[in-house]
Order: structure tokens, then C-alpha cells, then sequence
């Protein structure tokens, strides 16, 4: 590989990383160190010793992955980690780093102590992974340059860093890869109490006058999700201030979330278009994921990764070897009976991740 082809590698590694207005007021929003990020206790503590025990010893902390739901704060996490080890932090994702080329640009920019993030890190292409195997263990690489008969592999060293991989699909990292990283942390989805103080926090950054009430009411509807709840706030603050007086109050709140179609768990049009779904095309199913997502017009990974969890979760939804099986309480949610012979024999909550499979709970 030419100096040059490194450097277009690395443009195209880099050229993920967001940039627009939604994105610049979510890094506005990001907690920048341990002590300010809200919620996921055990994940802080473990982290927090993690990073301390490797600052002590003045050497890089093994890599650590980040797993859970969208929008629970891996991202954010990632930076906290550089912050905390006073490091830069390169960032990159899984989609971005197509060939072994690309990751080896990446690798070969670090300097000693660098923090690598790797966001959506089970979507890496097969080569690149492999590289990635020999550069979490020993730090080095060996490029492959030229074709064919006549190819040559190069080894490169690469400077002791930490990798910080965040996935929303720990089941589809393979065995060598997840059982390279030191620590994973799993993020699960916060409780309103928490959530209650992440839209205090945002509010007075945002400087939006916040009541009580208001803040309440936005964290019980926002799928116990940090960047749900820091979008809602968005949406409620323009209401309060075309509709009202600029103040966000619980009525308020109620009327502009009525307008954006979040009902009051929190569930959002596609949530109750899958339910919907289940329950009146499927009679609550059990039905395949595919099935369901070409109901609703989405994406298999969509329904899977967005949905599904807080459904789960909220108990309006169980995956079953079968498929996924609507519950009681998502029928009445919907506003109907459900019927007095349920699917409850095909409930499996060992096929639930979670472990919150529970058809009649
Ligand atoms: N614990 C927290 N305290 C305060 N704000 C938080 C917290 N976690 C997340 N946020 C806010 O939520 C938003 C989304 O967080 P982040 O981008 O870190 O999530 P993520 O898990 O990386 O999402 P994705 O998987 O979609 O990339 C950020 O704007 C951040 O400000």
C-alpha cells in the first residue's frame, strides 16, 4: 500500500463521523466526564475502576466494548474514556472500514495511548476484523501488498492504544473478536428517574425553562432512551414557545408529544405500526422478523435493534422460537381484547437476550 493509498483509506475511514446541526447539539448535550453521566450505575462503577486501575499503573486499560439499545450513551461513553485517560480519541465505524486497507491506515496514524472508536463495530468487514485480531493482541498489523502469487505480507508495529468498540448487536461479534476486549460494559435502558435528570441537565444547557412536571412527563415517555429524551425536549420547547408562553409544563409536554405521535409510554409511530401489525395482521402472531418488517415498510434490523428492545422491555412484546408474539398488553394498548387462547405455549424467554420475554406478565 502507497503512502497515498493510506491517506485515501483514511479519509474514507473518517468520513463517517457525523457533522450536522442534529449531531453538533448532541455533542453539545454528551456529559464529558465519568462524574457527570447520568444513570447505568454498574456500567460506571466497572468503567470507573477499569480506567483508574490503568491510569495507576500508567499504561492503556484493555479495550473495552460498549453494548445496548441506540441512543443509551456509548458514544458518549467512548469519549468520556478519553477524556478521563487525558487521550484523543480516533473515531471510525464498523461500515466505514470496508477493506484491511482501511483499518490499517487507522492503525498505523496512532500514537502510543490513542483511544480508537469503533462505533457499530459487529458491521467490519471479515478482513478487517482479522487484522483487528492481531492488532488488539499484539499490537502490530501485517499489511498484504500486491496480488496473487507475488503478494507480500508486510508487518507493521502499531503504538499500544485501547480500542473502544460500541455494538448494538453483541450476538453477531464473533467468539475471537469479543473475547479480545478486557471489559464490556452492558448498557440497559434507563430509568425515568434518570432520565428525569438527563432532560434537567439538557434543559439548562439548552436554557429552556424547564418546569418540574414538564421534565417529568418527557422522561416517562421516552423509551428510557438519553437521545430520545433530549429530542422530545427539542420538539416540547418549540411547542411551549409557537403554542405557550415558552414554559414547558406536563400539559404542555402532553399536547406537543400528541402532535409528534409518542403516546404516553413513550411509544413512537413505528413501535405501535408493529404492534399493529402483530396484532391485527398477524392475530398476535407468532410471526417472523422479515414478515413483520415488510408489514411496517422497514428494515429487518430496524425492527430488531430500534424497536424490538423497548418492546420487549415494556412488555408488549415477546421473541419466541416461533417468532415474535404480541402480548396481552399489547392488545389492550391497542385497544383490544386479547384473545382468551393466547400464544402462551410458545413462549421461550431463554430466545429473549433480555431475559424479559414474559408473554403474561
Ligand atoms: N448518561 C447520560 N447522561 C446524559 N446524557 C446522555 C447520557 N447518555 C447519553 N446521553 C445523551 O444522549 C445522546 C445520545 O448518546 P450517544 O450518542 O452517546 O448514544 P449511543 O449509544 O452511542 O447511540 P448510537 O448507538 O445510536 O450511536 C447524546 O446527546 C448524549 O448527550
Amino acid at each position: 500500500m502507497s503512502e497515498h493509498d493510506l491517506e485515501a483509506s483514511l479519509e474514507r475511514a473518517l468520513a463517517s463521523t457525523p457533522a450536522d446541526g442534529e449531531s453538533d447539539l448532541e455533542n453539545r448535550l454528551r456529559p464529558a466526564r465519568l462524574a457527570e453521566f447520568i444513570g447505568q450505575p454498574r456500567v460506571r462503577e466497572q468503567l470507573d475502576l477499569v480506567l483508574r486501575g490503568a491510569l495507576g499503573r500508567g499504561s492503556p486499560p484493555d479495550h473495552v466494548l460498549l453494548s445496548g439499545p441506540p441512543g443509551l450513551g456509548k458514544t458518549s461513553l467512548a469519549m468520556i474514556i478519553g477524556a478521563e485517560l487525558g487521550s484523543p480519541v480516533r473515531i471510525t465505524s464498523g461500515p466505514a472500514l470496508e477493506r484491511a486497507g482501511d483499518l490499517a491506515a487507522m492503525l498505523s496514524n496512532l500514537v502510543e495511548g490513542d483511544v480508537l472508536f469503533i462505533d457499530e463495530i459487529h458491521r467490519m468487514a471479515r478482513p478487517a476484523e482479522e487484522m483487528l485480531y492481531l492488532a488488539m493482541e499484539d499490537f502490530r498489523v501485517d499489511v498484504v501488498v500486491g496480488k496473487g502469487p507475488g503478494a507480500t505480507s508486510i508487518p507493521l508495529d502499531v503504538a499500544p492504544f485501547t480500542l473502544v468498540g460500541a455494538t448494538t448487536r453483541a450476538g453477531a461479534l464473533t467468539g475471537p473478536l469479543r473475547d479480545r476486549f478486557g471489559f464490556t460494559g452492558h448498557m440497559e435502558f434507563y430509568e425515568p428517574e434518570d432520565l428525569e435528570l438527563v432532560v434537567r441537565r439538557s434543559a439548562q444547557i439548552l436554557e429552556v425553562d424547564l418546569r418540574p412536571d414538564g421534565g417529568r412527563e418527557i422522561a416517562h415517555r421516552s423509551r428510557g432512551t438519553p437521545r430520545i429524551a433530549n429530542r422530545l425536549l427539542r420538539r416540547v420547547r418549540d411547542y411551549a414557545e409557537v403554542r405557550a408562553d415558552g414554559a414547558v409544563t406536563r400539559d404542555v409536554a402532553r399536547a406537543a408529544l400528541a402532535v409528534y405521535d409518542v403516546d404516553e409510554l413513550g411509544l413512537d409511530r413505528l413501535d405501535r405500526a408493529v404492534l399493529s401489525a402483530l396484532v391485527r395482521s398477524f392475530h398476535g402472531g407468532p410471526v417472523g422478523v422479515s414478515t413483520l418488517a415488510v408489514a411496517v415498510g422497514e428494515e429487518p434490523g430496524t425492527v430488531e435493534e430500534v424497536c424490538e428492545p423497548y418492546l420487549v422491555r415494556a412488555g408488549m412484546l415477546a421473541r419466541t422460537p416461533r417468532g415474535r408474539v404480541a402480548t396481552p398488553a399489547a392488545w389492550r394498548h391497542l385497544g383490544q381484547e386479547p384473545p382468551a387462547t393466547g400464544a402462551d405455549s410458545t413462549d421461550d424467554p431463554a430466545d429473549d437476550p433480555r431475559g424479559q420475554g414474559t408473554l403474561f406478565g
